[in-house]
């Protein structure tokens, strides 16, 4: 019996081999479904066993867990071990790292978990090496740093692109904007708001044929192409996360290469062995993760400014403040006082559903 990788392998070639014209839109469609189906098999441990497994599962701990993913050698552990200073074996030859390794930083204030993980390698997706276990624990992270080795070439970012959106990963971007709407008869009724110049109706007939979605409304507000459509019936297996291309040994590299480098959008070039340009690594780092940190202020007193209760941008409320501070504390607010760039007047009286802002200052009055 052909397992799910083979199946992979076998609609890869038949797409390969198919040339894109109109006879042949809706087979290609169809193909491209068929191939989404299969690889949301491998996700689940019944299609092929994806999941954690032995050394994988770490306890998260910290507002927000960064992993780091690359291919063997690139300097991961060395990285770990120069942010976090927890000891992580780095070595010269590839696969050093057979286990996920995890860390901590503190960073304005925020502790912030990092996890060094083994390197991947292309077919990872497929099941090679311990890819699918690296590539499921990248899910459960709020970012991911992509380490790229400056010597080594430029296609090595595109396959462990190419590797992670193969496993329902999306980098760096936001979900399509397709409306879709399934219902129990009507057949499939199609509109869009802007031109569709990289989709046709035959194509979407296929994804959806393919899904056995016989009645739907969808509404495409994005020149979507059949990926987009795909990923938006898929929507319960797509993650989508912010990542930085790290771009590491800057100091065993020549210069002409350096402006290529710099091309690459949301990218560090950084030296983990000398720890150069950590700094702007970490501070990118904080931009991506896009986290809240809120000053409590007692009554009559100055604010603490070392210790910030820091929170998730869409989790940000005075609820959510209260809450992570104390349980209790939601019963017995009685309202609170801020001042920053969340308000209008200096200070203002706000409720529980309040959003607060970064480096805001609260104080809460109970009841
Ligand atoms: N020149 C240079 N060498 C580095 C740098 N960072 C790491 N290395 C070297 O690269 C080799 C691999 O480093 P590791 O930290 O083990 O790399 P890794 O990505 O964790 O490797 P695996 O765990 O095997 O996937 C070691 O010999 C390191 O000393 C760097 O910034 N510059
Ligand atoms: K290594
Ligand atoms: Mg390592």
């Amino acid at each position: 019996m052909s397992t799910t990788a083979d199946k992979i392998k076998a609609i890869e070639d038949e797409m390969a081999k198919t040339q894109k014209n109109k006879a042949t839109e809706f087979h290609l469609g169809q193909l491209k479904a068929k191939l989404a189906k299969l690889r949301r098999e491998l996700l689940t441990p019944t299609g092929g066993g994806g999941g954690g497994g032995v050394g994988f599962d770490v306890a998260k701990t910290g507002i927000a867990t960064v992993g780091f993913v690359g291919f063997p050698s690139v300097g991961k552990s060395t990285l770990l071990s120069k942010l976090t200073g927890t000891h992580s074996e780095a070595a010269a030859y590839e696969f050093t790292t057979l286990t996920t390794v995890p860390g901590t930083i503190k960073y304005k204030g925020a502790k912030i978990q990092m996890l060094d993980l083994p390197g991947i390698i292309e077919g990872a997706k497929d099941g090679r090496g311990r890819g699918k276990q690296v590539i499921a624990v990248t899910r459960t992270c709020n970012l991911l740093f992509i380490v790229l080795d400056v010597n080594k070439p430029l296609k090595h970012k595109q396959i462990i692109e190419y590797e992670l959106e193969g496993f329902g990963i999306r980098i760096n971007k936001t979900p399509p904007d397709i409306l879709l709407k399934k219902k129990e008869k009507g057949g499939i009724n199609i509109t869009n708001t802007v031109p569709l110049t990289r989709l046709t109706k035959d194509e979407i007939r296929a994804v959806m044929t393919e899904y056995r979605l016989n009645s739907a409304d969808i509404q495409f507000r994005c020149d979507a192409t059949v990926d987009d459509l795909i990923d938006v019936i898929e929507a319960k297996n797509r993650k989508y996360l912010p990542a930085v291309y790290v771009l590491n040994k800057i100091d065993s590299f020549s210069i002409q290469e350096l402006e290529l480098m710099y091309k690459i959008p949301n990218a560090v070039p950084i030296s983990s062995g000398k720890g150069w340009n950590l700094d702007d690594l970490l501070e990118m780092m904080w931009d991506r993760l896009n986290l809240v940190r809120a000053y409590t202020k007692p009554k009559g007193r100055l604010p603490d400014f070392n210790e910030p209760v820091v929170l998730k941008n869409g989790n940000s409320s005075i609820e959510d403040f209260c809450k992570s501070i104390h349980k209790s504390l939601v019963d017995d607010f009685k309202t609170a006082l801020v001042y920053g760039s969340s308000v209008k007047h200096q200070p203002q009286y706000v409720g529980l559903s309040h959003v607060l802002q970064d480096e805001d200052v609260v104080t809460i009055l109970k009841k």
